[in-house]
């Protein structure tokens, strides 16, 4: 069998002009500008390089964006009194604070100094406490984005066996949440997780976010599996140069799965579509107007 390759990049184009409709409306209808803040402290390459997606991208679809770029040195009490600014900003519906924040500072403690309402990461452990009993909530991007490629791919989650490699509390804990709720049977696997390979053998659905290069081969893949690598390590390349690859071997995962996500072109543009998608839908909440369909759960 050789799979499907799903595009996340066409995927997240697709969202974002859904976004984009949906703010023009919120203009026209309501006189309303959805705001995301993005905060970055210090100078870490990767993250850099994301804030600037993110400010772009927030700006094609007409949102406004304001950006705060912070001093590696930034002092936490610094950093809440403008995470208490943002919250007291109307004209700010989301605000994110790009992680990792440098080691001096707390991000349990920031986070959860954000308004719940504004917290488009939904990592607010208000945010974690309602996704988990399947309430209302922010929900964090990157699950959010590869539960929409699922739904995309499969319809109907119900009754399938999906394994979760992974325990972070922004990826691997919120996507099994969101599985449970589309009633899959869930498994949460991690790098501890004794014969590894064959919980991942039963699964119908596989999500991989365990942060370690190639990890999950292809002969431990169902055949007809759809795989969803989250998984993004930077190893050398031709040339001196580096390349990007996921947590799953492409090439012999993608002979037995029937679906998979690239890295690149997979699981990452949906993180940012599903932030701007957060963000309209923070501003409707905000303003007790109905929220368009599709954007979240
Ligand atoms: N506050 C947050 N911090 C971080 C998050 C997050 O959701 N909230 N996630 C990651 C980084 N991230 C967004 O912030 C992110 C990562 C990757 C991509 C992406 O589009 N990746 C591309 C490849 C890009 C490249 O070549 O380097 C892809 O996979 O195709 C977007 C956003 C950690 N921090």
């Amino acid at each position: 069998m050789t799979a499907q390759i799903i595009d996340g990049k066409a995927f997240a184009a697709s969202i974002r002009e859904k976004v984009a409709g949906h703010v023009a409306r919120l203009r026209e209808d309501h006189g309303l500008k959805p705001g995301l803040a993005v905060v970055l402290v210090g100078e870490d390459p990767a993250s850099q390089v994301y804030v600037r997606s993110k400010g772009k991208m927030t700006l094609e679809v007409a949102m406004a964006s304001f950006e705060h770029r912070l001093p590696a040195e930034t002092s936490e009490a610094d950093l809440l009194a403008l995470v208490e600014t943002l919250n007291g900003d109307p004209e700010v519906h989301g605000i994110l604070v790009q992680l990792p924040l440098p080691p001096h500072l707390n991000s349990d403690l920031v986070i959860n100094a954000i308004d719940p309402a504004k917290d488009v990461d939904g990592f607010h452990i208000s945010n974690v406490g309602l996704l988990g009993t399947g309430q209302k909530a922010m929900v964090p991007c990157t699950p959010l984005g590869c539960l929409m490629m699922l739904r995309a791919q499969l319809g109907s989650l119900s009754g399938l066996e999906a394994v979760v490699v992974g325990r972070s509390n922004i990826v691997g804990k919120p996507m099994a949440m969101l599985l449970l709720g589309d009633s899959c049977t869930v498994t949460m696997a991690h790098s501890r997780t004794r014969d590894l390979a064959d919980v991942v053998r039963r699964a119908d659905i596989v999500v991989v976010a365990v942060g370690r290069t190639e990890m999950v081969r292809g002969d431990w893949i169902k055949a007809g599996a759809t795989v969803i690598d989250v998984g993004m390590n930077r190893v050398p390349g031709e040339g001196g140069k580096t390349r990007l690859v996921g947590d799953v071997d492409f090439e012999s995962a993608s002979a037995r799965a029937g679906a998979i996500t690239p890295v690149p072109g997979g699981v990452g543009p949906m993180t940012i579509a599903c932030l701007l998608a957060n963000t309209v839908t923070a501003c409707c909440r905000a303003n007790g107007i109905a929220e368009p369909e599709g954007l979240t759960v």
